[in-house]
């Protein structure tokens, strides 16, 4: 699914408008209409007052049209007006109009903050104050009004997206933004809604296609794709029966040293459980009997030294590498890198301490393997690219990097996010109970098998990403997030494969009401 900026989603407003022949005004009633639509099928006529607060923009007018539709259903609704300009727009005049024809009334109009409702825990606000038009921070007694219905008890609906917020740039007053309890947002999701910094202010949404114009839609690169269950499922490769395990390739793990060799044991477990051919670590000498003993399947190379990686030599020929799970920063590491990356061709994953090695030796970084895949968790991404102002700074800075080195960078988080040049792609699926020691080891043994059999770079990690995530909440299900623990992932890779294939159940109706 494509993620639109504000500047694009008007534009598909225009041409929708002018291409199909509709009005401004009819989009605004198919939005409000949709809205309605959504709100009567979980409220069922119930008499629970229904706040919306309205800004005097499409977004206010908007829930003008949420209004009239609800008032016309026998609902109780009380509309206020956030009157903090004359500048009304024309599309939110005539549904001010439309209001009043019906109520004989005018809307409630708010100046100030005596002007503020009192709001039962029971009751539901509709926040329709500011849409995509939102142009700068909330001031006075608008953001006072945003703050007030953020200490309200009952359910927020913000229309949109939550007010305050931008669609895709850093949000200006982190104090002025509606903390919406779910958001129905028109045509495509917006990037803030995945970000570190403002992803909290809209964390459940829901798309409502308004049938903007197709074509447009289909054709105008958008800002980044959501990876959901339905893209992943088009990435997947399919095993052929005549086949043998040198058609899934094999897979190099460099990880390791004394005291942490988990971290390539569930690597190299990763990267069988997520199809690899053959699967060789390459460890230091203390790291024998517990790789062999731990994974029966997987061959081991030693390290002339006990404690650490010191050159990486006597190695088969292999179609990837992952490298870095907790080999530690040592110098002698570092010029084994060195070494390794200007002698082994293949596909890399460079992972962990690789990463921190690399932000602390310039000729390393000169020495990176084109098409290479770097996984940084946050800390390590800060020392490869340097700090960040905000999470689009921080974007900006790794398209950059990718630029500069010709890679694949994943910044991993909540919502991890693929970055190639200009092309970002957000991963959907995880849970905080992945944030666990190891978990990142696991998703680079994937990487690594999928570069084996064969996906491109880019494919190998947006697949593994989504794979591991969905995974990830497998286990959760049966076991909640504080118990999941990067092992569990990496036995339930199997499961997140069947259930990537398996058909979609039908929605049922009682099903779709509880929600
Ligand atoms: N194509 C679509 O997706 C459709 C969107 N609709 C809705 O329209 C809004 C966008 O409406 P717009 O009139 O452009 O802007 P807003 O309502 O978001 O803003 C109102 C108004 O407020 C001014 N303003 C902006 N920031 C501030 C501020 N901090 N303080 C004071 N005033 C501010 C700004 O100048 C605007 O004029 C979209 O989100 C949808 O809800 C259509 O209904 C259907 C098609
Ligand atoms: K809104």
């Amino acid at each position: 699914m494509k993620v639109f900026s504000a500047e694009q989603l008007q534009q598909a407003d225009k041409v929708t408008t002018e291409k199909h022949n509709i009005s401004s005004l009819d989009l605004m009633e198919r939005a409000g209409t949709q809205i309605f639509n959504w709100l009567h099928q979980r409220m069922q006529g119930a008499q629970v007052p229904v706040h919306i607060f309205c800004g005097i923009g499409n977004n206010g007018g908007d829930g003008l049209v949420l209004g009239r539709h609800l008032i016309e259903h026998g609902y109780v609704v009380h509309i206020y007006i956030a009157n903090f300009t004359d500048k009304r727009s024309k599309c939110f005049l005539i549904n001010y109009d439309r209001v009043k024809e019906i109520t004989k009334k005018w809307p409630i109009l708010m100046t100030s903050e005596a002007d503020f409702p009192e709001i039962h825990p029971d009751d539901v606000i509709i926040d329709a104050i500011f849409g995509i038009g939102l142009n700068r921070a909330p001031e006075g007694w608008v953001k006072k009004l945003i703050q007030y219905l953020n200490e309200q008890k009952a359910f927020r609906l913000s229309i949109d997206i939550p007010s305050g917020l931008h669609a895709n740039k850093p949000v200006a007053d982190m104090e002025a933004v509606i903390m919406a309890n779910h958001t129905l947002t028109f045509q495509a999701p917006k990037l803030a809604f995945f970000l570190p910094d403002s992803g909290d202010f809209a964390p459940y949404f829901e798309i409502i296609d308004i049938g903007l114009d197709p074509e447009f839609l289909h054709n105008t690169v958008p800002l980044a794709h959501l990876i959901s269950k339905q893209e992943a499922r088009q990435f997947y490769k399919q095993r052929k029966k005549y086949s043998h395990k040198g058609d899934y390739g094999h897979v190099l793990v460099v990880g390791g040293s004394y005291g942490k060799m988990g971290a390539a044991v569930l690597s190299s477990k990763a990267a069988y459980r997520a199809g690899a051919g053959l699967v060789t670590s390459f460890i230091p000498k203390c790291g024998y009997d517990i790789i062999q003993t731990a994974l029966p399947e997987v061959m081991a190379i030693t390290d002339a030294y006990d404690h650490l990686i010191s050159e990486v030599d006597d190695i088969p020929e292999v179609e990837a590498i992952a490298v870095g799970m907790g080999i530690g920063t040592n110098e002698r590491t570092v010029n084994a890198l060195k070494k390794l990356f200007s002698e082994t061709k293949a596909s890399y994953v460079i992972d962990a301490d690789a990463i921190n090695c690399i932000a602390l030796d310039k000729d390393l970084k000169k020495l990176i393997p084109p098409q290479s895949v770097l996984t940084p968790h946050p800390g390590e991404l800060k020392r490869l690219v340097g700090d960040w102002k905000d999470d689009y700074d921080k974007l900006e800075k790794v398209k950059e990097f990718t630029r500069k080195y010709k890679c694949i960078l994943l910044i991993k988080g909540a919502n991890s996010i693929t970055v190639h040049e200009d092309k970002l792609y957000i991963n959907t699926s995880g849970n905080p109970g992945m944030a666990t020691g190891g978990s990142g080891d696991v998703l680079s043994g994937m990487i690594a098998a999928l570069l084996a059999q064969g996906y491109d770079p880019l494919l190998a990690t947006v697949f593994a990403t989504y794979l591991h995530g969905l995974a990830g909440n497998i286990v959760s299900q049966s076991n909640s997030f504080e118990a999941v623990m990067a092992g569990d992932v990496a036995d339930h890779i199997g499961k997140a494969y069947l259930s990537l294939l398996e058909p979609d159940q039908p929605v049922q109706q009682d099903e779709n009401d509880q929600k």
